[in-house]
């Protein structure tokens, strides 16, 4: 070793210590980092829980879990989200030069309109014609808070607040929206009432026959029912006689759960609306549904196309492109044939429910009218 290098090494303190040096700089503004980050989200949110600042929401990044629905699909959360915040981009950038970006003022909101089924009539095909809606935020997937996941031991408005959390954020000029099918039947309005007295109310009907058919197929499909029994064997009894008990059929009988939502809301606040009409005219099935959650206009013929190869109506891809503004191939089943003898079985027993859920809707549907 010359002078130099003596001179040089003994400035530097021995290995050991300078590995000791780096490591508690870097746990330090690891933990600084942490720190600071922590501290700058929790100051977002308001004290009742609801508002959440503009700016800091710019800089974290929003991470929601993707969504399993009923039938095990992922639901398209990301992709949703940013056809949002492009669609979002555009209705405000203009106040805004091209450094500076819009505030972001999404709070979060109970929905003002929920669709409550009708299991397997056609609730995820109107959930993919609302999500372009530009004043709606659709919460993608199911929520099922109503019938699975309120504590009826808690106070309400405690939870509450836990189903807000489960809501995405909104702009203020944005109505919420989500979709659990299985409100219709298993949840108890009431507690829909309270969260919101003036909630709007969509229901879907489809035949109920048909549906038998569909739920059957779906709870295949999700491994609930074996592939080793028939549906003969899950719908009907021993005698051959139509089994009210079976999930199947117990969840086609619509007029009892019409009357339990009719005894909370006025029927002003409920659409009922046959699935045939939105999956033949679905713009002016949307025009309705538009009109009645109080939007403005906003679906044309432009909105929709026929699709061949799948056989029913999708959003134009230029809207929106997922899935070429279809839904996932979980939604289109070939039914499988059902012997006439049965069917009519199942549109006897059907026929004087549907006629009763009729006269308590006070619409007359030609799907749920065999005779
Ligand atoms: N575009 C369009 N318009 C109206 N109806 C449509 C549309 N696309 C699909 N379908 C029908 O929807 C059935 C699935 O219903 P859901 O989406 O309510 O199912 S679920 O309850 O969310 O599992 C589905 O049932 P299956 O035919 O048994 O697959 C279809 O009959």
């Amino acid at each position: 070793m010359n002078g130099i290098q003596r001179k040089v090494s003994s400035c530097f303190p021995p290995l050991l210590v300078r590995i000791f040096l780096l490591s508690t700089t870097c746990g330090v503004l690891l933990l600084t980092y942490q720190y600071r980050m922590q501290n700058s989200l929790s100051e977002n949110v308001s004290k009742d829980g609801q508002h959440i600042d503009p700016k800091p929401l710019m800089s974290a990044r929003i991470t929601e879990k993707p969504d399993i629905d009923d039938n095990n699909e992922v639901s398209d959360t990301s992709s949703y989200n940013s056809f949002k915040s492009k669609m979002n981009e555009h209705s405000t950038n203009k106040e805004y030069s091209s450094t500076q970006s819009p505030p972001d003022e999404r709070v979060q909101k109970l929905p003002g309109v929920i669709n409550i089924g009708i299991q397997k009539c056609g609730t995820g095909a109107l959930n993919t014609y609302l999500r372009i809606h530009p004043q709606l935020r659709v919460r993608e997937g199911e929520v099922h808070f109503f019938d699975k996941k309120i504590n009826h031991s808690a106070p309400f408005k405690q939870e509450i607040q836990r189903y807000l959390k489960m809501l995405p954020v909104a702009f203020p000029n944005e109505t919420v929206f989500e979709k659990t099918p299985a409100y219709f039947d298993l949840a108890d309005p009431y507690d829909l009432f309270r969260m919101n007295s003036a909630l709007k109310v969509i229901l879907l009907v489809c035949d109920p026959v048909r549906r038998v058919m569909s739920a059957y197929l779906h709870n295949l499909a999700i491994r609930l029912y074996s592939q080793h029994k028939t549906y003969e064997q899950y719908v009907f009894d021993k005698d051959g006689a139509v089994d009210k008990t079976a999930e199947v059929v117990r969840r086609s009988i619509y007029d009892e759960s019409l009357k339990r939502y009719l005894k909370y809301f006025p029927r002003n606040q409920l659409l009922i609306m046959e699935n045939t009409f939105l999956l033949k005219q679905p713009t002016l099935a949307m025009q309705e549904i538009e009109k009645f959650i109080g939007l403005k206009k906003f679906y044309t013929n432009e909105t929709f196309y026929f699709n061949e190869e799948i056989g029913y109506h999708c959003i134009n891809p230029s809207i929106y492109p997922v899935h070429n503004g279809c839904q996932g191939k979980s939604k289109y089943k070939i039914h499988p044939n059902v012997s006439e003898e049965n069917v009519l079985k199942l549109k006897k027993f059907f026929q004087p429910i549907n006629d009763n859920f009729m006269k308590i809707a006070g619409i007359k549907m030609a799907s749920l009218t065999y005779f």
